[in-house]
This record gives structure tokens, C-alpha cells and sequence, in this order.
């Protein structure tokens, strides 16, 4: 026999009451309603004069591929969209709505219908589900998990285009014995201290992950291979100055640094990690708190 769930009203159903209605012909708005006027942020239901052509209003939008996709529903040729939007209103204020298209008939003319629902706080709700979801909570840094699809992207990006991008690979030298000489909770410390130095080595542009324990990668697009080997150098100092204070002395530490660089090269993430990585073996094999780079280890092997 087939089972059937049980349906019940959502107690929290935001949206029963709460939707819009805006009418248009070739996005020339024939009809919108109060509620629609409220989650957008406009005061009253403009006078008809007064109203703009929907499309004036969307930015970020081919007006010719809008018109024809007008056409085709019209038509009947395509089925009607459900889209999400952001509304920036007349106050700055930001709404996120949900937008249903469906053809109606008006004053006797086909025309179309859009639902709107303003669905901001369920989009902020998942918004900061999604980015507590890709944070690393120890160091605040962004986690493995989302580190490796920003790596991703961003390689596919800059060998797309063809600009130049580094890859740092740090580790923090020999934290098993800060671990062991002052504990556990020190050497989060330690990891918290190097997090926000690297917070404030970088630019806006660039990425940090916490990719294991103590090793964290550094991704710097727009980045020569000069240019990363001194910022790495310009880290590794700041590290290396830092320093916190236990009730029984001072923690001083230290970090080895892989750098490497793509400029055009079409090869994989774990390519790319790799190569830095073997640079960074170089570091630590070479005394440790030092930067290594990637292509000066390999053109020293070719010689
Ligand atoms: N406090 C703390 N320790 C961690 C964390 N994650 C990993 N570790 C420890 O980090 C230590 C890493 O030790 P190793 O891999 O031997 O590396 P190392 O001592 O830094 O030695 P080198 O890499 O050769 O400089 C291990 O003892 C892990 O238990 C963490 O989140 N907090």
C-alpha cells in the first residue's frame, strides 16, 4: 500500500499573506499592488503616469534577451521562470524576493503576471547557515571544504583569462613542541595569532584556507611570482615577531612557506598544491622559518 504524508499549514508561513502582484506587456507595467509597493520599498501605488518600464528598473539584465524571452512566453514556447532577485530600495535598505512569472489575462489583453515574495529573512537565515558552514571555527579562516572550490574556481578563472596566480603553502614550524611544551590550548593560540597575521598581510582580493592542523594555504590571484615571494617574506617576518605571552614565559614561533605560480598553465588544484608543497618541503629541509620558491628549486634541478 503507498503511504501518504500528511499535509499541515506551515505555522510559520511567511509568505501566505505577504506577495506582491505586478502586472506587465512587454515589461510596460500595467498594474502593481499595495503589498508590492511595501516590500520594495515604495510608499503608495504610483499613479499610472507615473509608472516606469519594468525594465528601466532591472540592472544587470540584456533588455533584448528579457524582450524575447517575453515573446516566447507569450507565445507559449518557454514555461514560466521562478527567479530570485535583490531589491535595493528607494532607502538603501536591501530585500530579497522570489519572482513567479504566469500569463494572465488583463483588461481583456494577454499579459504577465509576477508573484513577488519577499523572501530576505529565510535568504539571510541561509546565508549565514552557508557561511558558518565554510569557516574553520578555531582560526576563523575559510575551511578546507570551501577552500578547495574557491581553489578550483580560481584557477579555472585566471587560466581562463590568462593572468598570473600564486599559491602559498604554510606551515608552522615545529608546533608539536610548542604543543607539548605548553599544551594543547597554547597552540591554538599560536594558530589564532598566525590566522590574524595573515588577516592582515593581505589584500581583500586574495584567499586564505586552513587546509589540516597547522598548514594553511594562501591564494593570491593577479600575483607574480616575484610579488608572492615577497609578501610571503614580508609573513614570514611578521610571524616570526609575533609572539604570546604565558603566565610561565613567552611563546615565539615560527613559519616555512612554498610559493608557487601558474601563468596560463592549464594544470589541476592538487597539481598546483603539490608543486608548492614540495617547495615548502624544501623550506623545512633548508632550517625551517624560510620561504622557498617552487621554480627556483626546479631550475636549480634542470642545471
Ligand atoms: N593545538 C593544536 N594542535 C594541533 C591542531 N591540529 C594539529 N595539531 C598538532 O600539530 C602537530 C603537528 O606536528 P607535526 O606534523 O609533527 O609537525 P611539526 O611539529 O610542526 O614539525 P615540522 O612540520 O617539521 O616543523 C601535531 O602534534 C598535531 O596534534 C590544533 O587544531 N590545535
Amino acid at each position: 500500500m503507498i503511504e501518504f504524508p500528511k499535509i499541515q499549514l506551515d505555522p510559520d508561513n511567511t509568505f501566505a499573506s505577504d506577495f506582491g502582484i505586478l502586472i506587465h506587456d512587454e515589461f510596460k507595467i500595467l498594474y502593481m499592488d499595495e503589498n508590492l509597493c511595501n516590500i520594495i520599498g515604495v510608499g503608495k501605488v504610483p499613479d499610472k503616469m507615473s509608472l516606469p518600464n519594468l525594465l528601466s528598473l532591472i540592472v544587470d539584465v540584456n533588455p533584448e534577451q528579457a524582450l524575447a524571452h517575453h515573446h516566447r512566453l507569450m507565445e507559449g514556447s518557454v514555461r514560466p521562470r521562478v527567479q530570485t532577485f535583490k531589491v535595493t530600495k528607494p532607502s538603501g535598505k536591501v530585500a530579497h524576493v522570489l519572482v513567479a512569472e504566469s500569463i494572465v489575462q488583463w483588461q481583456g489583453e494577454t499579459a504577465i503576471q509576477l508573484a513577488i515574495i519577499d523572501i530576505t529573512e529565510k535568504y539571510n537565515d541561509f546565508y549565514q547557515l552557508e557561511q558558518q558552514a565554510s569557516i574553520d571555527s578555531l582560526s576563523g579562516l575559510t575551511n578546507r571544504n570551501r577552500f578547495e572550490t574557491i581553489l578550483s574556481n580560481e584557477l579555472t578563472k585566471a587560466q581562463k583569462i590568462g593572468y598570473p596566480i600564486s599559491c602559498l603553502y604554510i606551515d608552522i614550524d615545529d608546533f608539536k613542541l610548542i604543543n607539548d611544551a605548553y599544551g594543547h590550548q597554547a597552540g591554538d593560540d599560536v594558530i589564532r595569532t598566525f590566522a590574524d597575521c595573515c588577516k592582515s598581510s593581505i589584500r581583500q582580493s586574495d584567499f586564505i584556507g586552513r587546509w589540516g592542523g597547522e598548514e594553511f594555504i594562501i591564494l593570491l590571484p593577479h600575483t607574480s611570482h616575484q610579488f608572492a615571494l615577497l609578501l610571503a617574506e614580508r609573513l614570514r617576518r611578521r610571524v616570526s615577531k609575533s609572539h604570546i605571552d604565558m603566565p610561565d614565559g613567552t611563546i615565539n614561533f615560527t613559519i616555512s612557506i612554498g610559493v608557487n605560480t601558474l601563468w596560463g598553465d592549464v594544470i589541476s588544484p592538487s597539481a598546483v598544491l603539490h608543486q608548492a608543497d614540495q617547495a615548502l618541503s624544501h623550506a623545512k629541509r633548508h632550517g625551517k622559518d624560510q620561504v622557498a620558491s617552487y621554480e627556483k628549486i626546479i631550475t636549480a634541478h634542470k642545471n
